[in-house]
């Protein structure tokens, strides 16, 4: 719980600006206690991997129904503590049998049409892809797409990563006449995407595509594949055996990965290893032997009574997303980690001569970006015997008398503020190309 709080009056204005980021404003406060509000987390958008239940059990217990919810850090305590494949093995696996059941009950007695799914379906899909594969370094997407439904939910997806900004070309070679799918094929065309044939594509796929969405075959897949879907899964499997992903455009399969069996996987050894699996409405057996990096689920949609009657344990969807991932969050390589910082000049003269003004002005921007808790800022202090110390806060008000933020209250006592060496916070605010440093007295 929160208990106490500080408040830094200013008395003059802006001392300094510079040209280029990262830019700094200095100012002097004085500092003022206040009570606090109770603090109003956890952040609607903080969002976590799908935590089994029994990682949750101690964070249940110590808080009923109707207390608080856990903070970010006891949610990130108890992901430490819970194996990613224990996360996986909590999620209800279905049977061929129970995928197509659940299918007719929808589209029966519940009241759903193919339509809806199938546009929920690769919504999720397209809002999957967009979370992992970021258009600044992935724009081509070739989706092939295959005779059933599982080919329907690539042809919406690609309208969508459409409207996101991705670049999408479809290959569906057999295509099914009935109007749901020739709507969605002319929803395409009106877009320009191009449709390329089979035999255009290239027999090495890495050059044009910078990610391929597998959408070929779902849960009603039996059998061996048939031509032109033979070859064309031999294509995507080339593809996987390219080892260094960073030369290659990773895989995305939908439902299920293309010619694998609906609840043994890939049998033979030799099949596509998608580096992406987007399961819709609940995970297939298959989904067991996946051992990409990114497994998601999406299809939004399932109705209590499904659960109930399968006795589905399945992660809640974070906020108001379309998919949530499942199990393992990769490593990263963070010396991989990079951004180009392309801002527009900032020069003295355009600064507002008010620096509380200026910070408004930005940080109504950051709100606007949909940057996640623009709030968030590092507070430095120094102790008397020159030692600084930063930590986070999150920063509840501003006016023309300064900066207003809550700290525990056995912080506020290492605050160290009242040494000569002022305070200063710092706001990071990378989507609009700013870091902002405060002094504050
Ligand atoms: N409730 C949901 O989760 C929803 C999921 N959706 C998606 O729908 C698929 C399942 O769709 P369905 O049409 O039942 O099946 P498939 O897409 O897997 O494909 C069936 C077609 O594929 C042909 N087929 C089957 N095996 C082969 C093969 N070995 N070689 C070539 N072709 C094959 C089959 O033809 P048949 O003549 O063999 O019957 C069909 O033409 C699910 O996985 C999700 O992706 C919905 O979009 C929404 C609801
Ligand atoms: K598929």
């Amino acid at each position: 719980m929160l208990t106490a709080a500080c408040k830094f009056r200013n008395k003059s204005g802006l001392a300094s600006t510079t040209r280029v980021m990262p830019f700094f404003l200095s100012t002097s406060a004085t500092v003022t206690p206040l009570c606090p509000p109770p603090s109003p987390y956890p952040s609607p958008h903080f969002r976590l991997p799908y935590l089994p239940r029994r990682g949750l059990a101690f964070l249940a217990a110590a808080a009923s129904p109707r207390t608080l919810p856990p903070t970010p850090r006891q949610a990130m305590a108890s992901l430490a503590t819970s194996t990613a494949a224990a996360a996986a093995a909590e999620v209800t696996h279905l049977s061929q049998r129970d995928a197509a059941d659940i299918d007719e009950q929808l589209m029966g007695p519940l009241g759903f049409s193919v339509d809806q799914l199938m546009e929920l379906a690769g919504l999720s899909v397209a809002t999957a892809v967009a979370e992992v594969y970021k258009l600044s370094e992935h724009t081509r997407v070739l989706i092939i797409c295959g005779p059933g439904n599982n080919g329907g939910d690539g042809l919406v997806a690609a309208r969508h990563l459409y409207h996101f900004g991705y670049k999408p070309f479809v290959c569906y070679p057999k295509r099914t006449a009935k109007p749901l799918y020739s709507g969605l094929v002319t929803q395409l065309e009106s877009l320009a995407i191009p449709f390329v044939p089979v035999e255009d594509l290239p027999q090495d796929l890495s050059g044009q595509y910078d990610i391929v969405i597998d959408a070929m075959f779902g849960f009603s897949f039996h059998g061996a594949p048939r031509p032109p879907f033979d070859d064309l899964i031999q294509m995507l499997v080339s593809l996987s055996v390219i080892g260094d992903s960073a030369k290659r455009p990773p895989i995305v399969s939908v439902d299920i990965p293309s010619g694998w069996h609906v609840e043994e996987g890939d049998v033979s050894g030799g099949g596509i290893k998608p580096d992406m699996l987007v399961s819709l409405t609940a995970p297939k057996l298959c989904a067991k032997k996946f051992t990409g990096p990114h497994h998601f689920l999406g299809g939004r949609f399932v109705p209590p009574p499904i659960s109930s009657k399968y006795g589905l344990e399945l992660p809640p969807y974070p906020g108001t997303s379309m998919c949530v991932r499942i199990g393992k969050v990769p490593s990263v390589d963070i010396s991989s980690l990079r951004e180009n910082y392309i801002s527009p000049e900032l020069l003295e003269t355009q600064v507002m001569p008010n620096p509380f003004d200026q910070f408004r002005t930005w940080f109504d921007e950051a709100v606007t970006a949909g940057l996640r808790e623009p709030n968030a800022m590092a507070l430095t202090t120094v102790n008397k015997a020159g030692k600084p110390s930063s930590r986070m806060v999150l920063l509840k008000g501003v006016d023309k008398q300064g900066f207003v933020w809550y700290v525990k209250n056995h912080h506020f006592k290492q605050l160290s503020i009242h040494s000569n060496e002022p305070p200063k916070n710092l706001f990071l605010m990378p989507s609009l190309g700013l870091v902002q440093v405060h002094k504050l007295r």
